[in-house]
């Protein structure tokens, strides 16, 4: 079982995984990206699924039209773990690189 991550680790979460919100009703990560359209965030979420099995770490999230809301936990720690901020950054760099594109 995954340790959780450190006080420090959390202050430094902000710079690590940057506009990715600690929730507040649970030990949990969040972020919201908005895509041109529906095929650009299914493109998006069909990357993420890919890297998700690599890395055995799957998100929480859902999806409306160009609208992809993720959470990420650690279901076997109950909380946040290196899994989660490194599953946090790859997510960061498949959707970000997308967005720029746009
Ligand atoms: C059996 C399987 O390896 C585990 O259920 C993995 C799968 N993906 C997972 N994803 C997440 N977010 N947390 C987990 O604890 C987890 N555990």
């Amino acid at each position: 079982m995954q340790p959780l991550i450190t006080n420090t680790q959390r202050d430094h979460l902000s710079v690590d995984c940057p506009d990715w919100k600690l929730m507040s009703s649970r030990d949990a990560l969040q972020k919201t990206f908005v895509f041109k359209n529906f095929q650009e965030a299914f493109s998006c979420m069909s990357e993420i699924a890919v890297i998700a099995e690599e890395l055995n770490h799957h998100p929480e999230w859902f999806n409306v039209w160009n609208r992809l809301d993720i959470t990420l936990s650690t279901h076997d720690s109950d909380g946040l773990t290196l899994k989660d901020i490194q599953l946090a950054k790859a997510i960061d760099r498949i959707c970000l690189k997308k967005l720029l594109e746009a």
